[in-house]
């Protein structure tokens, strides 16, 4: 090891079961972080200053304004930048020994293998059940342990998968744990319903340490340990905030790691989007669709003072920012009650930020009006077309 690096890891060689020996280990290890965003950043940050000598970053997404409350690895100054090649540069500037291999793409069926297959362990940082899915298989297939994490609003999750037990056999898979992909109304992103940024920070900082105990061969993952999966439950709001659960052997009828070529027969059929119920087709939010019952927030600023403008984001957001005629009802009080919400002998536009929980509201309220429900329409795109298209100072978050 260079003379200088016996400074630069002192601090952890010293460590009961540690010593030099494992920090050659970390040295030789080959790492793959997924998803550069709120998980991936902390967990970069720490797999290079901890002395991993090469990492993998795969990230299609370049970087914005609104992920560097949590994205510590990136800066105001490298806005636009791919975010793999912003995570390197900073990578570089803690730790220039660190070998970073940019992958500067999605994980896909058609890569999952070729670009896994060259490193030691998965982290998975990523943010929709599909690449989830995907990112099990793989590992399942190419037989390399995966440590996930997950984390939204002020909670987190962290488990390995296929972990390597002492019996020679692997610990379950995501599919064993998640055999059913959750209803894509149960799936909200940190654009929609937010997230602390310590939060992904904890856990993104757990998948770390995990890694460097899976290779070092630490705690659980000592050699003469059996190697208990468990599932950590991470809560901010709750005291106390953490809680392990045991999880169950992995699953004998389960497709991906129940049988043998099971997993490799998954990626290569690829069938991901359609799994997890296909792409948000009747709720997306980009703004382009206009159809029955949906008006472009051109409309709606041409009829603004004669409509019922009727805002379905929660009492937060609408304190953020609104619409100074718009009258605030949150969706989950509209749902209970949708007829109890119209102003009667007006015409209602139903709006939120992007145009999805809208889309929700305003067939909820169409549904209970039966004769008349075309007086009812949702606003596309919402506030954030509007603040594109009508008024470029509306403060948009
Ligand atoms: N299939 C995939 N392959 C590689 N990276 C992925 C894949 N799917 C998601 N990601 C990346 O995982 C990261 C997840 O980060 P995070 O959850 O913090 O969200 P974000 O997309 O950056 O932000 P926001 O949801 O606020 O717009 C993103 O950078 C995203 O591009
Ligand atoms: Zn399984």
């Amino acid at each position: 090891m260079p003379l200088e690096d016996y400074k630069r890891y002192g601090r952890q060689m010293i460590l009961e079961d540690f010593g030099l020996p494992a920090q050659l280990k970390l040295r030789n290890a080959r790492v793959l972080v997924i998803g550069a965003g709120g998980l991936g950043c902390p967990a970069l940050q720490y797999l290079a200053a901890a002395g991993i000598g090469t990492i993998g970053i795969v990230d299609p997404d370049e970087v914005d304004v609104s992920n560097l409350h949590r994205q510590v690895l990136h800066t105001s100054l490298r806005q636009g930048w791919p975010k793999v090649l912003s995570a390197k540069a900073a990578i570089e500037s803690i730790n220039p020994a660190v070998h970073v291999i940019p992958h500067i793409t999605s994980l896909n069926s058609t890569n999952a293998f070729p670009v896994i297959s060259s490193y030691d362990i998965v982290l998975d940082c990523t943010d929709n059940p599909p690449t989830r899915y995907l990112i099990s298989d793989a590992c399942v297939a190419l037989d390399k342990p995966l440590v996930s994490g997950a984390a939204i609003r002020y909670d987190g999750q962290l488990c390995v998968y296929n972990l390597p037990l002492q019996s020679g056999d692997r610990g379950p898979c995501y599919r064993c744990l998640w055999p059913t992909p959750p209803r894509q109304e149960e799936v909200g992103t940190c654009e929609e319903i937010g997230v602390l940024g310590t939060v992904t920070g904890m856990i993104g900082v757990l998948q770390a340490q995990t890694a460097i105990q899976l290779i070092v061969g630490l705690g659980p993952y000592a050699p003469n340990e059996v190697g208990v999966p468990t599932l950590l439950i991470y809560s901010a709001l709750a005291s106390p905030m953490f809680r392990s659960l045991k999880i169950r052997p992995k699953r004998n009828d389960c497709p991906a790691c129940g049988r043998e070529g099971g997993a490799r027969e998954l990626v290569e059929k690829g069938e991901y989007v359609a799994l997890c119920g296909g792409m948000r087709e009747d709720l997306e939010g980009s703004g382009k669709r206009k159809g029955q019952g949906r008006v472009g927030v051109k409309e709606l600023e041409a009829r603004r003072a004669e409509v019922d403008v009727l805002d379905v984001r929660s009492k937060e957001e609408f304190s953020i920012c609104h619409l100074p005629e718009a009258h605030h009802v949150p969706l989950n009080t509209l749902l209970h009650d949708p007829l109890a919400q119209l102003s009667p002998g007006k015409d209602t536009y139903v709006m939120c930020k992007l145009g999805n929980d809208s889309q929700v509201a305003a067939r909820a309220l169409r549904d209970a009006l039966g004769s008349g429900a075309d007086r009812v329409k949702d606003v596309v795109g919402g506030l954030r077309a509007w603040s594109r298209e009508v008024d470029q100072s509306f403060p948009m978050y």
